[in-house]
């Protein structure tokens, strides 16, 4: 049997790579390389699998230009630049990577939110800058015990986050569509979202980006939380209006902001909210650890095999699919 052929917009990791080479021939997008390439749209004539990653929008032009597509796949958990639906259409499957990113992931969230209440990334600067020995002032933090963590989006990598903030003596009250019939085993409290901008002393967003959740933080719900509230976004930059969150921070409508994701990405050198003493970013490094990043890079290889032998994804999003 010949061998597949396969697209890719960045190389996988090494060990994902060896996995593949038998049985597939591999091209690789260039550095430099725009996804409307004459090389990329000349592969993706022929192309039978796709490995993309998430700043890459797939939508119905493209797959278009990829008529014996068989399956893409994404080593990411979240899928919101792809049109699912256009790809079951097709009869093509997606695979992504839930699950074997989520202790990473809530360790940086997490740790976005411990660094911000107790000044870490400040310290360090200070130290860095020579002020220990001139006697210079660093303000306070805060003690995470005892607050209230409000997170919109108790998934996977929430609860994740749940778990790590009761250990260190937050109460956790949390957001999702569906109230969870495991709340009470759990110890979080159910709230409505208005209620939990205004009760929370800290907020996660850790919910998929969607139609619904666009946009879901801009003027008005900033104005209803606590003027000393910490809002970490670690799940995807839009769904945070990031003009209404530049003015809610400057106006000190909140009191910090820390985020692993951002509306646009990357932020522009002389981005605003890079000007902004009481923010704290990360450049999307969520699920950045060697042994996860491997984890992920070899599910999306298993994905990438199934769907080009019309085997069931180990993990899929459209299950619904009919493979071709
Ligand atoms: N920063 C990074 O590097 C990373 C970011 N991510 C982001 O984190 C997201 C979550 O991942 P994961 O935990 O695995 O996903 P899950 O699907 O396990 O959890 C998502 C949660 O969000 C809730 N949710 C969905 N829509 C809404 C809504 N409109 N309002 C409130 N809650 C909602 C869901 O509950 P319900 O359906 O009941 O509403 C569910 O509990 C990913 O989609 C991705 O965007 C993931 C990995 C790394
Ligand atoms: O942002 C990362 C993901 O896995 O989704």
């Amino acid at each position: 049997m010949g061998k597949f052929n396969v697209v890719m917009t960045r190389a996988l990791l090494p060990a994902a790579q060896e996995k593949l080479a038998e049985s597939c021939i591999i091209r690789v997008l260039g550095q430099e390389e725009q996804p409307d390439s004459s090389n990329f749209r000349e592969w993706l004539k022929t192309a039978d699998g796709l490995v993309v990653n998430s700043s890459m929008p797939i939508d119905e032009r493209l797959l278009a230009a990829a008529p014996n597509l068989r399956v893409i796949v994404q080593p990411a958990v979240g899928y919101d630049n792809i049109d699912v639906e256009a790809c079951t259409r097709r009869s093509i499957p997606v695979g992504n990577t839930p699950g074997v990113l989520v202790e990473a992931t809530a360790d940086l969230t997490f740790g976005l939110l411990l660094c911000a209440a107790r000044r870490i990334h400040e310290g360090w600067d200070f130290v860095l800058k020579g002020k220990w020995s001139d006697g210079g002032n660093l303000s306070f933090g805060f003690d995470l015990a005892g607050k209230t963590l409000g997170i919109v989006g108790l998934g996977r990598i929430g609860l994740a986050v749940a778990r790590r903030a009761q250990v260190f003596g937050m109460k956790v009250i949390y957001h999702n569509r569906r109230r969870r019939p495991d709340e009470q085993a759990l110890g979080v409290a159910y709230a409505a979202f208005d209620e939990l901008l205004v009760q929370a002393d800290c907020i996660i967003v850790l919910s998929p980006l969607s139609a619904q959740t666009k946009g879901m933080f801009s003027r008005e719900q900033f104005a209803k939380m606590k003027p000393s509230a910490y809002f970490v976004n670690a799940a995807r930059g839009p769904i945070v209006d990031t003009d209404a969150l530049v003015e809610a921070l400057t106006a000190e409508t909140i009191a910090f902001a820390a985020m692993d994701v951002t509306d646009p990405e990357p932020l522009p050198a002389d981005h605003p909210l890079l000007k902004l003493p009481n923010v704290l970013i990360t450049p999307h490094i969520g699920s950045a650890t060697t042994e996860t990043r491997t984890a992920m890079a070899l599910l999306t290889a298993d994905n990438l095999l199934a769907g080009l032998n019309k085997q069931p994804l180990p993990a899929c999003v459209n299950n619904e699919v009919n493979y071709k």
